[in-house]
């Protein structure tokens, strides 16, 4: 007995050690950490560690375009592999990895299917109600979230220190208010009120965090969402029932999709609207739902508060932006008390601060893998062509895709939106500005797999950014350290404090009249000019 399990003991050993063998030698030709030929505990600790933009991007640096991150994972920075894999007639598909992202405890959504058929009906049905073209209110309901936004800042967190009023906001917090009232507003008609209450009503954003270990683990060891089947597992899901967080959102978005069928069923021009107009049905709606509410809100919001602390930390970059804006309004260019977002298009100054903003910060930064087909493929990495077996999956790495020196200059790793200006009018410049637009657009994905709501995120940035600093002066309480930041394939962003006070044209004149009404000098630390140490 003793010598036949030991036997097999040995027998599964010998059989785990080559295959792990072959599995480590499959990928030979891709440089990466020593380890991660072996098993993915490399990916996880990256994955955990906070920073797996920055992690991902040292070793792209140092071992090429595309190297291993995992036994069959490897990672990319280069934009035409992305736009190879993602392409309409390419044979990749979508890696295990997407299926991480099933948020509905039954039913799989747009960005989690891996059916390429079932993925590409679901996009056609939905491509037109995500672009909003059978919404004629979409760009007036983002205007009153914007209003609303203000509404709030004005209300409550305007600083007057003249007055004697001492007040910070948490800016990550508020912008993801307004772009959660965004979508749920262009969604289903109804926002879920964040901005009006100035809360998280349904304990949403802190659920999020809760689930972050989850959702780490989830993202390396895709195969344990299988478990998730399990009754017991299954049972410790969010729920459509449940009082608090996702499972709370979820109930809304049930309800708004219950209101839209039945006898007394409401009829409205929205996204759900334009859904249903393309026969989605009940169950399928209630999963969308939830996927357009975390697919919509995230990453436009951590775009926006980024943009808003890169432009409004360097002068001369706001300068230039509020001269360019107040010289369109002067000109009678931009409508009030919203521009619209056809005339924001028209200020080449801030669609090269938008483009700077969603460069250094990439708003996605989860792995997005695409799986090899059957046969494998060669790809090209850094001149070299390397072949990859098919069952690899391809993880992209935006963060280093946006940091191509060659593409973006040798200061990409600093904001400045001039470098999407042309210097003249040469067709060389022109060349440089079109490959940098190509490749910051990869930031929503591209061809099949690209971003359905970016046509609405772009929308929203163009006027959110703009009217908020044409509004207030925006300064961060800390320089050193401005917010927490913790990146787990998008960004969690905590304590972002700033001090907002009213912009006011006249405001550098009042307080110069100030200082005269009063008599106040200067009075400065004795020093070198009256020749005095000081120190007495
Ligand atoms: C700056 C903001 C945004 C960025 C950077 C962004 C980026 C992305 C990326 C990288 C993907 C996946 C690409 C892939 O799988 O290869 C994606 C997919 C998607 N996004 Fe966005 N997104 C943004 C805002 C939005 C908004 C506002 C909405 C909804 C209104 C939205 C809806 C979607 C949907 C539905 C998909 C799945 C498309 C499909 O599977 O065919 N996104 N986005």
């Amino acid at each position: 007995m003793f010598p036949a399990a030991l036997i097999l003991a040995i027998a599964l050993v010998t059989l785990y050690v080559a295959l792990s063998v072959r599995t480590v030698f499959a990928l030979r030709h891709f440089g990466g950490h020593w380890s991660a030929g072996w098993s993915r505990i490399w990916l996880l600790r990256t994955q955990s560690s906070g920073e797996m933009n920055k992690r991902f991007t040292e070793i792209n640096d140092k071992y090429g375009s595309t190297a291993r991150v995992g036994p069959s994972i490897l990672v990319t920075t280069d934009p035409d592999l992305l736009r190879r894999m993602s392409a309409v007639r390419s044979p990749f598909t979508r890696g295990p990895f997407y299926a991480a992202l099933k948020l509905h405890p039954e039913r799989e959504n747009i960005v989690s299917v891996r059916d390429e058929r079932k993925h590409n009906e679901l996009r056609t049905r939905m491509a037109s109600g995500y672009a909003g073209k059978e919404n004629p209110h979409l760009e007036q309901d983002i205007d009153e979230q914007l209003l609303n936004f203000f509404d709030l800042i004005n209300s409550k967190y305007v600083a007057r220190p003249q007055e004697g009023i001492f007040r910070t906001v948490d800016i990550s917090r508020i912008t993801s208010f307004f772009t959660l009232d965004v979508i749920s507003k262009i969604a289903f008609g109804q926002t879920f009120g964040f901005l009006v209450n100035d809360e998280d009503p349904f304990g949403y954003l802190k659920n999020l965090e809760d689930f972050l270990p989850a959702i780490i683990v989830f993202g390396v060891y895709t195969e344990l969402t299988k478990i998730l089947k399990m009754p017991l597992l299954k049972a410790a899901l969010p729920k459509s029932t449940d009082k608090r967080g996702l499972g709370r959102v979820m109930g809304f978005a049930r309800d708004r999709v219950q209101e839209r069928f039945g006898h007394k069923a409401i009829v409205r021009q929205d996204m759900l609207g334009s859904f249903i107009n393309h026969g989605l049905t009940q169950g399928e709606l209630e999963s969308e739902t939830i996927t357009q509410i975390t697919a919509g809100s995230d990453s436009t919001a951590s775009s926006l508060r980024l943009t808003l602390h890169f432009v409004c930390t360097s002068p001369p970059i706001l300068k230039r932006l509020l001269a360019e804006v107040d010289g369109a309004i002067a000109a009678g260019r931009v409508s009030r008390p919203v521009i619209r977002d056809s005339e924001a298009r028209q200020l080449p100054y801030l669609q090269a601060c938008i483009k700077e903003g969603l460069r250094i910060y990439p708003p996605v930064t989860g792995q997005m893998a695409k799986l090899v087909p059957i046969g494998g493929v060669n790809i090209d990495v850094d001149g070299v062509e390397n072949y990859v077996p098919g069952g690899t999956q391809i993880a992209w790495n935006s963060w280093g895709m946006m940091r191509h020196q060659d593409i973006f200059g040798p200061d990409c790793e600093i904001y400045r939106p001039e470098r999407w200006l042309p210097k003249d009018k040469g067709e060389q410049e022109q060349s440089r500005i079109a490959r940098m637009t190509d490749t910051v657009g990869l930031c929503f994905g591209s061809g099949r797999f690209g971003c359905l709501g970016r046509g609405v995120a772009l929308m929203e940035l163009n006027k959110a950014l703009i009217e908020t600093v044409l509004r207030y002066n925006l300064q961060p309480c800390s320089l050193s350290k401005p917010f927490n930041e913790m990146v787990v394939g998008f960004y969690v962003h905590t304590d972002m404090n700033f001090v907002i006070t009213e912009r006011r044209e006249d405001n550098a004149k009042v307080d110069a009249q100030d200082h005269e009404n009063f008599g106040f000098h200067a009075a400065a630390l004795p020093g070198a000019e009256d020749g005095t140490s000081g120190g007495e």
